[in-house]
């Protein structure tokens, strides 16, 4: 049980876990935080959290778990302003999708040994955003990575996994630099390709023929274009050397396929595109997500 749960931005993340939480009775209140009154006001009357204010000061008095899930670029600034205020024995915990940064402003801003932030990340979301995206089921059966540090409270740590657990999220634990790297594989790299597939066409003197006859395919491999772009600017900033690191690859890759193109090798794409359809059935037979989430 959490007596004062503080949510610093009530969108997708932030709102459906206060979702999940609220209909499990996990939290005796849950107060959101952010700039906007009017986002804030929705998320009391689609009942997601029991009150909100808009000094984040204000907000973690009192408070027992205070979660950070604005966009990463906003993480720095809010640390700050909560510093002077947040109780000593309060839990300080995120959902930011990169971890080296967030880590770092936290070491920055309240010490290097400092022992009550949880880093975490829901792999869990969609290409919605805002409190009326959120949902309680979306953490269900999907990974929640915790990255602690050496000198983070074990005691800490369990309870943010348990209140993960609350929402049907398995948990699991990785040492921060791997998170980056593997979420720059995954997730940072293949939203980059959306963005930057859907501007190449936008460059294009025929765009408009090209989207009126755009088939399925189109759309599954752009959807996570739809996504937001402040989310995104700020998470390809915040990790920058493991999402070059993955482009260069990719790049690499790429110039490989547009050789066997260009030579009309035939075996050497077949061979690759045989080798990656096999990699991508498998993965798929392996984890089975709901098409909405
Ligand atoms: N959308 C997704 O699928 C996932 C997102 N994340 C991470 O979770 C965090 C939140 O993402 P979403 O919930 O999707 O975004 P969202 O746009 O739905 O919600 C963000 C909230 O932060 C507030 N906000 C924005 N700037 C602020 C600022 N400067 N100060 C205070 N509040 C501010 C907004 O008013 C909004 O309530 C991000 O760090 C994102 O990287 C993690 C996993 C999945
Ligand atoms: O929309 C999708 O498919 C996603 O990949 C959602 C997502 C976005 C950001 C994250 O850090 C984790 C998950």
């Amino acid at each position: 049980m959490i007596k004062k749960l503080v949510i610093f931005g009530v969108g997708l993340i932030g709102g459906s876990l206060a979702l999940a939480l609220r209909q499990a009775g996990y939290c005796e209140t849950i107060v959101g935080c952010s700039r906007n009154a009017a986002h804030l006001q929705q998320a009391v009357d689609l009942g997601v959290i029991d009150s909100f204010t808009l000094n984040p000061q204000e907000a973690v008095r009192d408070a027992d778990m205070v979660l950070l899930a604005v966009p990463m670029g906003a993480m720095g600034a809010l640390l700050q302003q909560i510093k002077p205020v947040l109780p000593a024995d309060a839990i300080l915990t995120d959902a930011g999708s990169t971890k080296g940064s967030v880590v770092a402003e936290v070491s920055q801003v309240f010490g290097a040994d400092y022992a009550r932030f949880v880093p975490g990340h829901p792999i869990a979301g969609r290409e919605k955003s805002g409190v009326e995206a959120a949902i309680p089921d979306l953490y269900q059966n999907r990974r929640v990575i915790l990255t602690p540090l050496a000198h983070t409270d074990a005691d800490a740590v369990a309870k943010v996994e348990a209140m993960w657990r609350v929402t049907g999220a398995l948990l699991e634990q990785m040492p921060v630099a791997l998170h980056d790297q593997v979420l720059a594989a995954t997730s940072h790299l293949p939203h980059v390709l959306a963005f930057s597939l859907v501007d190449t066409l936008l460059n294009m003197p025929q765009r408009e023929d090209i989207l009126r006859y755009a088939a399925g395919g189109f759309r599954d491999f752009t959807r996570i274009a739809s996504s937001d772009p402040i989310m995104w600017r700020d998470i390809c900033l915040t990790n920058k050397d493991a999402i070059l690191t993955m482009i260069n690859a990719y790049q690499r890759n790429l110039s490989e396929f547009a050789a066997f193109i260009a030579e009309q090798d035939a075996p050497a794409l077949l061979a690759r595109m045989e080798r990656a359809k096999q990699a991508r059935d498998n993965y798929v037979a392996q984890t089975q997500v709901p098409p909405s989430r």
